[in-house]
């Protein structure tokens, strides 16, 4: 048996394409584009090459797009003046930090400082307070993404056993309390979980979100098994040359293609999902600033997604 692939390519060129015909009918409706403000501080490559695909994509979904660039010994104190701009800014309905930040800079004071109306990673304590307590907000993107992908391949999550492995404010407590609110039995597993394997066995929906190459193999996997690979991992390939790279995830594909019944791969999987639903999560913030309802296809997909 070979599992299923959950395609990511396809999945998110669906979702962009939902977004897009809803900034129409949003334009037409407010006269005014819904615009994402991205902030970059430093130069890690690989964070500049998201921030570019987001940019790209926003703009193809009919969206503005802002993006700030600040350099790494930029002060604590200038990136706040900044979110302070961008949240009295009324072209500005989504901000977006770029994480991690620089090691001088205080994670969790700059996320507090953003408009949690605007916070469209969700990770504003009052979103991730509301996500916990089941009120409606803004949910992190590669969570809902992962949620819209066990969507395409599973009818009925209630009642099955997930397990997510890490436990990250980003991803794993956020994806976990997706599938809680799906009526999933959840378990959150992390690096002192005793007899990780075991756990991951029992697993109807296996969520990897931990950021080590490979690590969960075919073996860890209960056959026919639902695998989410949220890790995105860049490794030496030398087989393209010397000081080539690529992107590998969490689980060990090859193996686990054999034992389990539907898989994200990597790259094409998850990561292509997270932009997309950046897109989705700044359309409904700025739907919501102006005190509109969703459009009917979110609404729509969040009774479906989280009941
Ligand atoms: N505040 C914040 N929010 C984030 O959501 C956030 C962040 N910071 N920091 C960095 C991580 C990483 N991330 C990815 C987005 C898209 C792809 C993506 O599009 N991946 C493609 C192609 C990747 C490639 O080829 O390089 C793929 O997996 O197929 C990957 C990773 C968002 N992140």
């Amino acid at each position: 048996m070979t599992a299923r692939i959950i395609d990511g390519k396809i999945l998110s060129e669906k979702l962009r394409a939902t977004v897009a015909e809803s900034v129409v009918a949003f334009v037409g409706a407010t006269g005014a584009a819904p615009g994402l403000a991205v902030v970059l501080v430093g130069d890690d490559p690989a964070s500049a090459v998201y921030v570019a695909s987001k940019g790209r994509q926003t703009v193809a979904a009919g969206m503005r797009s802002y993006e700030h660039r600040l350099p790494a010994d930029t002060a604590e104190s200038d990136l706040l003046a900044l979110i302070a701009r961008l949240n009295a800014d009324d072209a500005v309905d989504g901000i977006l930090v770029q994480l991690p930040l620089p090691r001088h800079l205080d994670t969790g004071r700059v996320v507090a400082a953003i408009d949690p109306r605007k916070d469209v990673d969700g990770l504003h304590v009052e979103n991730a307070g509301r996500l916990a307590s089941g009120q409606p907000g803004l949910v992190p993107c590669t969570p809902y993404g992962a949620m819209i992908m066990l969507d395409s391949v599973l009818d009925r999550l209630a009642g099955l056993d997930a397990v997510v492995v890490g436990r990250s404010t980003l991803v794993g407590r956020p994806m976990a309390q997706l599938l809680l609110r799906a009526d999933c039995t959840v378990t959150i597993a992390h690096s002192r979980t005793r007899d990780l394997a075991a756990v991951c066995r029992r697993a109807d929906i296996l969520v990897a979100a931990v950021g080590r190459p490979k690590m969960i193999a075919g073996d860890w996997i209960k056959p026919g098994a639902t695998v989410i690979d949220v890790g995105i991992n860049r490794v030496p390939a030398p087989e393209k040359g010397e000081g080539k790279t690529r992107l590998v995830g969490d689980v060990d594909f090859d193996t686990a293609v054999a034992v389990a019944g539907a898989i994200t791969p990597v790259p094409g999987g998850v990561g292509l999902m997270t932009v997309a639903t950046l897109l989705a999560n700044t359309l409904i913030a700025a739907h919501r600033r102006r005190g509109l309802a969703a459009p009917p296809v979110f609404a729509e997909l969040d009774r479906r997604l989280f009941g």
